[in-house]
C-alpha cells in the first residue's frame, strides 16, 4: 500500500504553502509516495491539516549526493539542509528525495 499522508514540522508550513519548498528528504519508511497520487499534508506536533500535496518523483539518493539543487527546492542552504537531515536522521545515508506540488491550498 502507498502512503496518502505526511507530517512536516510546523516551522516549514510557510515555505510550503508559498511554494517555496518543493521536496522532502525521508528515510526508507517513508519512501512509499506514488507519483501522482494525492497527499494529506499536516504538522507533525499538532496534527494539524494544512494542505495537499501531488507526488511528482521519489527518487534515492545518499546523504553526501545532496547538492545546492536539492537545497534551493528546499529553500535553505546545503549546510543548513544537511545539518536538519543530520538532525533528523542521524547517520542515515540512504534518503529518498520526494518531490512534489501544492495543488489546495489551505482556506481561510
Ligand atoms: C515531521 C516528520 O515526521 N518528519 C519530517 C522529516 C523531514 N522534514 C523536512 O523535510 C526536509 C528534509 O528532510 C527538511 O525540510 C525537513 O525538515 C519534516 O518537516 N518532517
Amino acid at each position: 500500500m502507498s502512503l496518502t499522508a505526511i507530517t512536516f514540522f510546523e516551522r516549514f508550513e510557510a515555505d510550503i504553502l508559498s511554494g517555496k519548498k518543493t521536496l522532502t528528504i525521508r528515510d526508507d519508511t517513508e519512501k512509499d509516495f506514488l507519483p501522482g497520487s494525492i497527499v494529506q499534508v499536516s504538522t507533525y506536533e499538532q496534527n494539524r491539516w494544512f494542505c495537499v500535496l501531488k507526488i511528482e518523483s521519489v527518487e534515492a539518493i545518499l546523504f553526501s549526493d545532496l547538492s545546492d539543487i536539492h537545497a534551493k527546492q528546499e529553500n535553505m542552504t546545503l549546510s543548513a539542509l544537511k545539518n536538519v537531515i543530520k538532525e533528523i536522521y542521524p547517520s542515515i545515508s540512504h534518503l529518498y528525495v520526494i518531490s512534489y506540488k501544492l495543488i489546495k491550498e489551505k482556506v481561510l
